[in-house]
């Protein structure tokens, strides 16, 4: 987590925000501020070098009113116990949004990744999968990749349980690879939301997206391939950054090429197209039509929002505006589609993929892609639905409007369990 803003406090701003559009009761509306129960476990492994070293880990399980928990694991220095209860709760939200049977849950380890070989890094993930395994399965709580996690995490731990478990259940948890039960498409599934969502904007706000120009911070899974398929849609990107910093060519560049090097290299900086290196504070400012951050929280507080010009956001991180943010881009009229929408395309296709491996069975490509674009296509018109409907100004608001609606309609249709 970076800046000040406490995430777990701008999710719960967030609901209070929409809260005052709902006839829902302030006691039902209480329960959906806070997570169901947290997982605060101690993971100690054996370095390579014979040494032993602790590690703190977290699981969230925030409200399971629409279904088994779903959501991420994020191994990252800075992960806090508040940061994993907004990551979790930010997931019940995005669920409901995008209409899925899930609840939100979520979970990380705070640790640099980089800083340990791989085999350390599977004796961490294989001591999480164990703390996790009686809280987590296939109707209970369904973990899935987040920041510096990817499908060997997930295979290492769908292993772990099964092991463990004594069973075959590919469905315990999402973002496999192919091989052990993954979806088409998962990988690029958040950056390919964020770009539907964008698209839609644009055709909302009367905007040309052909030529429009396009700004990314963090060039990870969510930020590179919204730069690949944004461009594919004839928008033209002309800065991208990571942690070491970012680069900027006005004519544009080939975001395929720009990850090639960053594979190469490890970072996007240095990237030949792009002769001007740039910060990230000159990313998110930059004059384009669009902006998509696509790294960490609170990567625009109040000052920055200030001086952000771009017309349209579309949020593939989680948390990227502190709340004061939020008010300020309000006031100037920019377009932000909430991260609750805009980056629902994974936990999408993870639902997706969890169907498939219930059903024993193998969707194409082709198919997964269809249904995740009808999905995302529908939350945006019950958002630009319910904005209109209300007479709101920011379609974060009129997104929980709609999702708090549906979950505290089925927390209350539910009744009550003595
Ligand atoms: N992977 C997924 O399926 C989903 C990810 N997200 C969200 O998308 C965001 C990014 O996640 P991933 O792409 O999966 O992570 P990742 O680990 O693949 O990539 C993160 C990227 O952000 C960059 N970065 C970190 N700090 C930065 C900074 N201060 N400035 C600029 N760049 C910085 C890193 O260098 C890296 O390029 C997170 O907020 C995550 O929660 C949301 C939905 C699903
Ligand atoms: O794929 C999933 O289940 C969850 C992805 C995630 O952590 C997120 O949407 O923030």
């Amino acid at each position: 987590m970076s800046g000040e803003a406490n995430p777990f406090e701008s999710l719960q701003s967030q609901i209070d925000e929409a809260a005052v559009h709902l006839d829902v009761g302030d006691d039902v509306i209480e329960r959906l501020k806070h997570p169901e129960r947290v997982l605060e476990t101690n993971l100690t492994i054996e370095r390579d070098d014979g040494n032993l070293e602790r590690f703190k880990a977290f699981r969230s399980q925030f409200n399971g009113d629409r279904g088994p928990y779903k959501g991420g694991i994020r191994y990252h220095p800075q992960v806090s116990r508040d940061e994993v209860k907004a990551l979790s709760g930010w997931m019940v939200y995005k669920c409901a949004t995008v209409g899925i049977p899930y609840g939100g849950g979520k979970g990380g380890i705070i640790i640099d990744p980089d800083e340990y070989s791989e085999a350390e890094l599977e004796r961490v993930t294989r001591a999480f999968a164990k703390e996790l395994r009686p809280m987590i399965g296939v109707d209970r709580d369904i973990p899935a990749p987040d920041v510096n996690t990817g499908q060997r995490e997930m295979n290492w731990i769908k292993d772990t349980y099964e092991t463990l478990e004594n069973t075959t259940e590919p469905g315990v948890i999402t973002g496999k690879n192919i091989a052990s039960g993954g979806s088409e498409g998962r990988v690029e599934a958040t950056g390919r939301s964020t770009v539907i969502a964008a698209r839609e904007a644009f055709d909302y706000l009367g905007k040309d997206l052909e030529g429009a120009t396009v700004a990314v911070q963090g060039y990870g899974n969510a930020g590179w391939i919204a730069a690949k398929l944004i461009d594919e849609m004839g928008a033209t990107v002309v800065a991208a950054s990571d942690s070491s910093g970012g680069i900027y060519n006005p004519d544009g560049f080939d975001p395929v090429a720009a990850k090639d090097h960053k594979n190469e290299t490890g970072s996007i900086v240095g990237y030949e197209e792009c002769e001007t290196e740039v910060t990230n504070e000159d990313i998110l400012t930059m004059d384009v039509d669009l902006l998509i951050p696509a790294a960490l929280e609170n990567a625009i507080d109040a000052d920055l929002a200030e001086e952000v010009t771009a017309d349209v956001i579309s949020e593939a991180a989680n948390g990227p505006l502190t709340p004061e943010a939020d008010a300020i881009l309000e006031d100037k009229d920019v377009f932000v589609i909430p991260d609750i929408l805009a980056n629902a395309g994974g936990v999408t296709v993870s639902y997706f993929e969890w169907v498939q491996n219930r059903q024993r069975f193998h969707w194409t490509e082709e198919r997964v892609n269809a249904e995740l674009e009808e999905l995302i296509v529908n939350a945006f018109d019950a958002l630009v639905e319910t904005l209109e409907a209300h007479d709101l100004d920011n379609p974060r608001t009129a997104a929980y409007v709609v999702a708090i609606g549906r979950v505290a309609n089925a927390f209350e249709e539910a009744g009550s369990f003595p």
